[in-house]
């Protein structure tokens, strides 16, 4: 490609080489000029007539200034000049000639006997000298022989100007030629190369040429050179687009290459033959070629191949690479009959941080998890991010299963520590599930399925954990999707109730509060209690709509018993992390105390203790919001999550509930149960009411109430009953309690 810079050098090579001047070209069909000079007037009327018949144009003058005026002002292709003239002559006017470089043949016609002018007229470049008198037939020969001589020379140099010109062309073309244009001999040795090699390669024509190619090619490549540069075939035969990594001058005889300093390049070469053709018996003598830098593509190409097989965000492999490197794996531990573990990783609740913290956060948390699990793992073992949370390890040749559970254990531990954004500590834990080849799978889908049935399986049970494949999961799995499908039918069906517990004043077997617990009416299982449900809503981004629809159906049911009793019972209502998270939680709750009129002190939010590890101070925020507007907050199932005790100095905590585990364990009424005191105590320490949950036996009330915990909640009172149900109830206790 000529670029608009070369064309603008290729002009002025056009005009510096000019057409052939006039005077210098003498093409046959042309008639010639010639100027006869003589000071007689009678001679030059003869030579006139002599000539006359030879077709050519013909000028005379009778003196020499009178000739050389007439030379000077138009060419001629041939003068006869008389040595003897008037003012000057013959000798001086060729003088005058040669000084001034008028291009015109000489043919000097003398009456002189004497030697000296011939020789003065052949020195100074005469073509021939005519002895006067001369014949008719030998002048018109010796004019015809002058100017055939001229023609000849003319044309001469017309070719010498024209094959110096196209010379010049061809070479302007090979040196500026973006790509590099070589010949070898038949020895492989560089007999041409343009400049394009020395902006390349920083090598100069002169350390090239006579040099074998085999110095400039990457070892790696050598086999390939061998063909593209040996090559003998000549059109379609011949190797085109091969392509080959050259040495740079910074490389050669410097040790191995490094890949960045390497130049690649795209060959296309033939062999070049005595004949310009690869006919039979033509003589090779070489290898002509077209080497085009394709560097810069190979290396894009290179970058988009790397982001094909790339997470971006992490650098980590993704799932084709994942993939790709599984499936050889396999086929190693086939034929070597060795085990393989798969791993599905999912952050526990990393929508949350998304949610509250933002994506930018939740990117550089992503980024600090792959880290930290990369550290954990041995050189031979694939990490991959298959997208949002989700991570995948393959562990190849396992020796035995315990080392899948030391890995599984070391990634668990690896995310323990909490993660620093943006200046706020945030914990996250991981559920893993573990498949193994060829136990639990052959092929790659298999594995990854049955690992992340089996991470499913973690999820299920409380998440921060791990999980090996088992054979009954397939069932659970089934139950889980068909159930996700049909819980995003559920709100538009009016699928779901609300159903109350009430909490008991031990002492007078009064109802004093009731918490509100969702259930649903399942199309085909029956009514499902929120344990079996919720969970699926939260791993799948229903919290919120649930949630909001729970915060609707309480208040409308709270409003509705206000109007059938007199007595104020205050209702507890759970409220998930997400849902605190969501941004315009207090709001919501204004909008529905102020439609069905009810007063802020009549509701009590029960939140978890783990909603303040994730983001504390944005929890802080809102519950104190809560606080203001007079909703009070309970900490529910208090003591079995992440220690938050330095934050129920911050939060405007009204109520902490004994999680119904630690009732459990009350089975005599004169042991001692720690816990269950403990609780009791802080509760005292910072005057906050306490409830016991999941209340079932006489012995569990008893003990409780002895050690100070009188309010209640279980089914050793009451089960989670309908609103109509719970209205009867309190209708009950209004007349039994007033
Ligand atoms: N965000 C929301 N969470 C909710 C909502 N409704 C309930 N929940 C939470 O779901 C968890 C499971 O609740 P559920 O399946 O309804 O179980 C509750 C009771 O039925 C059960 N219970 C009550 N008394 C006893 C008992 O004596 N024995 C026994 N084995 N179980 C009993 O305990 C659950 C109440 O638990 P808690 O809330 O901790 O007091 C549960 O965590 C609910 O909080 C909702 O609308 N939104």
């Amino acid at each position: 490609m000529i670029n608009q810079r070369n064309t603008a050098q290729l002009m002025p090579l056009f005009e510096a080489a000019p057409s052939l001047p006039e005077r210098a070209s003498l093409p046959s069909s042309r008639p010639c000029r010639l100027l006869l000079v003589d000071d007689e007037p009678r001679l030059l009327a003869s030579l006139c007539a002599l000539l006359a018949d030879s077709g050519h144009e013909l000028h005379t003058a009778t003196c020499g200034s009178e000739a050389v005026a007439l030379l000077e002002q138009m060419p001629f292709d041939l003068a006869l000049l008389d040595l003897r003239l008037p003012d000057f002559g013959g000798h001086q006017i060729m003088d005058v000639m040669n000084r001034r470089q008028l291009d015109t043949n000489v043919i000097v016609l003398s009456g002189e006997t004497g030697i000296e002018g011939a020789i003065g007229a052949l020195k100074r470049g005469a073509y021939d000298y005519l002895r006067k008198p001369y014949g008719r037939e030998e002048l018109l020969s010796t004019v015809e022989n002058a100017l055939r001589q001229r023609r000849l020379e003319a044309d001469n140099k017309h070719i010498a100007q024209q094959l110096e010109r196209s010379e010049k062309l061809y070479r302007y073309l090979v040196d500026s030629s973006p790509d590099i244009i070589y010949t070898l001999n038949a020895e492989g040795r560089f007999s041409f190369i343009n400049d394009r090699a020395q902006q390349l390669l920083g090598l100069s024509r002169s350390e090239l040429i006579g040099n074998h190619y085999s110095d400039l090619v990457h070892d790696e490549d050598m086999e390939r050179a061998y063909y593209v540069f040996n090559e003998r075939r000549v059109g379609d035969r011949a190797s085109r687009n091969i392509e080959l990594r050259l040495k740079s001058a910074a490389l050669r005889d410097k040790g191995p290459a490094v890949e960045n300093t390497l130049v690649t390049l795209s060959f296309n070469s033939m062999g070049m033959y005595g004949n310009a053709k690869q006919t039979e018996g033509a003589e090779f003598f070489g290898t002509y070629g077209v080497a085009r830098d394709v560097t810069e593509r190979k290396r894009a190409e290179a970058m988009i191949s790397y982001h094909a097989y790339h997470d971006i965000l992490t650098d980590l492999p993704n799932r084709m690479l994942f993939k790709d490197r599984l499936g050889l794996a396999i086929m190693q531990s086939k034929r070597k009959e060795t085990e393989l573990a798969v791993m599905f990783i999912d952050l526990d609740r990393f929508k949350l941080v998304n949610d509250t913290l933002g994506h930018i956060r939740g990117d550089e948390l992503l980024q600090q998890v792959a880290t930290r699990l990369k550290a954990a793992l041995r050189q031979g073992d694939t990490l991959a991010r298959l997208g949002g949370d989700e991570f995948t390890i393959f562990l190849p040749e396992l020796l035995n299963r315990d080392d899948a559970h030391v890995v599984a254990r070391k990634a668990l531990e690896c995310l323990q520590k909490s993660f620093t954004l943006a200046g706020s500590e945030v914990h996250i834990s991981a559920s893993i599930g573990i498949a193994v080849y060829p136990h639990d799978g052959e092929t790659i889908d298999e594995l990854l399925c049955h690992a992340d049935m089996a991470m499913y399986q973690v999820k299920g049970q409380g998440k921060n954990g791990y999980s090996f494949y088992e054979p009954s999961l397939h069932e659970v799995s089934y139950q889980k999707i068909t159930l996700e499908q049909s819980l995003r039918r559920a709100l538009e069906n009016d699928e779901f109730e609300m159903y109350y517990q009430p909490q008991v004043d031990r002492p007078t077997g009064c109802i004093i509060g009731v918490e509100g617990l969702m259930r649903w009416h399942h199309p085909e299982r029956g009514l499902l209690s929120a344990g079996e449900f919720l969970p699926f809503a939260e791993e799948n981004g229903l919290m919120t709509p649930i949630s909001d629809w729970m915060l609707k159906a309480a208040c409308r049911d709270l409003a509705l018993w206000n109007t059938q009793v007199e007595e104020r019972v205050r209702l507890s209502l759970n409220v998930s992390p997400q849902y605190l998270d969501c941004g315009d939680f207090v709001e919501k709750m204004k909008t529905a105390l102020n439609r069905h009129g009810l007063s802020p002190s009549q509701i009590e939010v029960e939140i978890t203790e783990n909603i303040c590890i994730r983001n504390p101070q944005y929890a802080i925020e809102q519950l104190n919001k809560l606080g203001q507007i007079g909703v009070s907050v309970a900490i529910d199932d208090f003591g079995t999550g992440y220690s938050s005790l330095a934050y129920l100095h911050r939060f405007p905590v009204h109520t902490i509930k004994i999680d119904q585990s630690f009732i459990r364990e009350i089975q005599h009424m004169h042991a001692h149960y720690p816990v269950v005191l403990a609780i009791i105590s802080i509760a005292k320490g910072l005057n906050l009411n306490v409830v016991a949950e999941g209340v079932e036996t006489e012995t569990q009330a008893a003990y409780l109430e002895q050690v100070g915990c009188t309010t209640m909640q279980g089914f050793l009172y009451y089960r989670p009953v309908s609103s109509s149900q719970f209205l009867q109830l309190l209708r009950k206790n209004a007349a039994r309690c007033a």
